[in-house]
């Protein structure tokens, strides 16, 4: 059994729990309240000037030219492509760039961006990997999935942002992971795939936090 498959059997009620997260089921619909969108995105946007340095330190971490390519690839794709959709939505609701990058951080975003970096700063590469791949992985499952839902890909909000992570190009890249954390798997002792589960797990877990503490727009106790 592949290692990608052994995760998602063990942790498959965790994971599904970020496809039925009202914030997901409501954007499908249609009906999400755009005041929490619009506290998504900047929070999003800070998230992902982080996770571009995962990809960063992949490439220095990368065994081969083929895969640090590939890292260079997808650091140079999140920075332009994934970040001007969230540019775009920014400029819709009349945030400015400078604006979206001097945002506070809440606490999920600080805690989820500095827990990945600590693993891939501190971790091997498949731990790196074993980080960044809830994120690659569940967004596109979603962005699947909302796509199908009728008349989702045209709703004049949220759209643009399920077409984006329903496209070819993020199914790409989520299998590009999943293949290289089952190739980094191969052949480790049981101890080690452990710690590659354990951190796997809690970026999944990360994951719904960061829906939720969306929806519930959280910020800083003392900011309230
Ligand atoms: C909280 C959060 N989690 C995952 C993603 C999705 N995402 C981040 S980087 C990447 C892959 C390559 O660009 C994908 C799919 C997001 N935007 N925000």
């Amino acid at each position: 059994m592949k290692f990608s498959d052994r995760l998602l059997e063990k942790l498959q009620p965790i994971w599904r729990k970020n496809h039925t997260h009202p914030f997901v089921q409501e954007m499908g619909a249609g009906t999400l309240d755009p005041e929490k969108f619009r506290f998504y995105m900047i929070q999003d946007y800070l998230y992902l000037i982080d996770y571009a340095k995962l990809f960063a330190l992949g490439a220095v971490k990368a065994a081969d030219l083929e895969d640090m390519k590939i890292f260079s690839n997808l650091l140079h794709a999140t920075m332009n492509e994934e970040m001007s959709l969230h540019r775009q939505y920014a400029a819709r609701f009349g945030i400015s760039e400078s604006e979206l990058e001097n945002a506070a951080p809440s606490p999920v975003t600080l805690a989820y961006t500095h827990y990945m970096l600590h693993s891939a700063q501190n971790g091997t590469l498949a731990e790196l990997v074993a980080a960044l791949l809830p994120c690659a992985w569940s967004y596109w499952e979603i962005g699947k999935e909302l796509s199908e839902i009728p008349n989702a890909l045209d709703h004049e909000l949220y759209g643009d942002w399920i077409t984006m992570y329903s496209s070819k190009e993020f199914g790409q890249t989520a299998q590009w992971c999943i293949d290289l954390l089952d190739k980094l798997a191969e052949g480790k002792p049981e101890k080690e795939l452990l710690q590659l589960e354990k951190i796997f797990l809690n970026t999944t877990r990360f994951e719904y936090l960061f829906w939720n503490m969306a929806y519930h727009k959280e910020t800083w106790p003392a900011d309230e």
